[in-house]
């Protein structure tokens, strides 16, 4: 744990889809700066999860709060305190690097002189000057990542979501990610993380593993290794997952 300040506060979540329920009591906390994974097989019920906390979705019932905001009552508080990165939901290819920086610092209400300030220092840190007016969909997928979670937390916000950040990518780039994940924690974001990639799941400071919509372990990777006498992550996962109903 980094700090006992509570950033995320969950209490018997649940969410339905009719009669499916996707989301089954789940109840936890996640603290300032902490690296957060949430891990599940595909269907588990991740995404339904990230997108209440994020204010994109309400639950069914619960008690949540996010950054301190009720997740019923106050979601633009909450999403003007959060940053959110998804595979689905990133920076728009048609427009420049420069471009979608300067539209998300617009929509994350940065002024124009912040908005240029932040452009810099991003682009100098990912060292990407050389394609500030070049067009998104001509970067490649790593290069694309690494902006879009640059632009995530432009606004330094509380908290960032990553709905698997780094599908797709090269293990020297997704090493590459991380670090900026790290830097991001270091700074006091707290980083709130899906992912397939079991060896990212050891970068994690704690872990949730959910299956068929509930947690059915959280603690810090090496407890769980422990707990489960698994040598690795994915052999405590496989553990977990064997045990779900839902059979691909
Ligand atoms: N709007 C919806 N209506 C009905 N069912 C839904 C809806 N959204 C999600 N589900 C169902 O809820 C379950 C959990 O989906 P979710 O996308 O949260 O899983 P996930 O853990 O994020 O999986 P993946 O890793 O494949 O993204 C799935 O069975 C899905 O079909």
């Amino acid at each position: 744990m980094k700090d006992e300040k509570q950033v995320i506060r969950v209490r018997n979540l649940f969410k339905k889809f009719g009669d499916f329920t996707a989301n089954h009591d789940l109840s936890f906390d996640v603290y300032k700066g902490e690296i957060f994974g949430f891990l599940g097989a595909n269907g588990a019920g991740k995404t339904t999860a990230i997108k209440i906390l994020s204010g994109l979705s309400y639950p069914t019932s619960g008690e949540i709060e996010v950054a301190g905001f009720d997740v019923y009552k106050q979601r633009e508080l909450l999403k003007r305190n959060i940053g959110y990165m998804s595979q689905k939901f990133s920076l728009y290819e048609d427009l420049t690097v420069y471009e979608n920086i300067r539209f998300y610092g617009g929509i994350y209400g940065l002024s124009r002189k912040e908005i240029k300030m932040k452009a810099d220092e991003l682009l100098t840190t990912l060292n990407l000057e050389h394609v500030r007016n070049k067009r998104i969909g001509e970067l490649p997928l790593g290069w694309k990542q690494k902006l879009a979670f640059s632009v995530a937390i432009l606004h330094n916000p509380d908290i960032v979501f990553l709905d698997e950040p780094t599908g797709g990518v090269d293990p020297v780039t997704r090493r590459q990610f991380w670090d900026l994940i790290y830097e991001a924690s270091r700074k006091g974001i707290t980083v709130f993380v899906t992912t397939h990639y079991m060896d990212e799941a050891e970068y994690c400071d704690r872990v949730s593993i959910m299956v068929d919509g509930k947690i059915e372990a959280l603690d810090t990777p090496s407890e769980l290794k422990k707990q489960f006498e698994a040598k690795d992550m994915d052999a405590v996962f496989l553990r977990l997952a064997r045990n779900s109903s839902y059979q691909e």
